[in-house]
């Protein structure tokens, strides 16, 4: 990417529910789910912080838990006082930022697999169109995982079932190219294992499928799900560094891991 001027830079703001509710439809016993929710947005936080087309990421969740791990990551935390579900804390949340005016992006935060360079050519897709306002649709088709839009007060949430349809229809244009780990969102344990076979997880969320053993036991708990370990070699080379991306962040660069998940 050639040189990026400031004011080219987006705010992303990144909602995450408060653990107890997370995840729901992720079928793993509760700790584990909460371990999982705060991991995978760990991995998200981290390479969104990463991209050149960010100039702060913000947390939006009343859960101080994972407001501590946000700012921990170099990340600001912007406590949830929406009641009324995602759509409503997001536009909450977008008219509270201490930025107010300028680019904004709002992304969701169960992207285990996130890199840097695909939010960066998302959010590039945006400047360079002529809507002023973008979305990227998640790989199963119908979610959105990324909107974004030039000017805050254009960002109008419309999050919910079949979600991207209506965001195109409002205007926004739909994001193109593979944009992977952009749109591997992680509800259940269907797209976790999909994930898997596709894409080295982030560091965090690696080592934590790789010290529950959670691929093996949803194998000899639940054999409907089939999950054996795919790519382990690829999960555990992303404790070191990406097998094929140099840049990919190393486990020692993210400052959380194995104590988020003890009990
Ligand atoms: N701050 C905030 N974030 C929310 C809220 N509802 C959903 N989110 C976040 O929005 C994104 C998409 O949410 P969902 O897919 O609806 O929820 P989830 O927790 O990922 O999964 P399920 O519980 O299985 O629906 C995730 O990052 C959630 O954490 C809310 O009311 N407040
Ligand atoms: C929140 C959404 O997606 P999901 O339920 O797939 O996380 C959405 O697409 O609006």
């Amino acid at each position: 990417m050639s040189t990026v001027k400031a004011t080219q830079r987006f705010v992303t703001l990144i909602p995450a529910k408060g653990l107890t509710g997370a995840k729901r439809r992720l079928e793993v016993d509760p700790k584990q789910r909460r371990a999982l929710a705060m991991c995978f947005l760990a991995d998200a936080v981290a390479a969104a912080s990463r991209a050149q087309l960010v100039k702060e990421v913000v947390v939006l969740t009343p859960d101080p838990s994972l407001g501590g791990l946000a700012g921990s990551l170099g990340a600001t935390w912007l406590p949830d006082q929406a009641v009324g579900g995602l759509n409503a804390a997001v536009r909450d949340g977008v008219r509270r930022l201490r930025h107010p005016v300028g680019h904004v992006a709002v992304m969701v935060a169960d992207l285990p697999a996130l890199d840097a360079s695909e939010l960066d050519t998302a959010l590039g897709q945006l400047l360079d169109s002529d809507s002023g306002r973008l979305c990227v649709e998640d790989r199963s088709g119908g979610g959105t995982t990324l909107l974004a839009a030039r000017e805050a007060r254009a960002l109008v949430p419309q999050f919910g079932e079949d979600s991207a349809a209506r965001h195109h229809e409002a205007g926004f244009s739909l994001a193109t190219g593979a944009l992977l780990g952009l749109r591997l969102d992680v509800d259940t344990l269907d797209d976790l294992r999909r994930a898997a076979a596709l894409r080295s997880f982030g560091p965090v969320t690696a080592r934590a499928l790789s010290d529950l053993r959670l691929f093996e036991r949803v194998n000899r708990v639940d054999g409907r799900h089939s999950i054996s370990f795919p790519r382990r070699g690829s999960i555990l080379a992303a404790r070191g560094r990406h097998p094929s991306d140099d840049a990919h962040v190393r486990s020692e660069e993210v400052p959380v891991g194995a104590d988020y998940l003890r009990p």
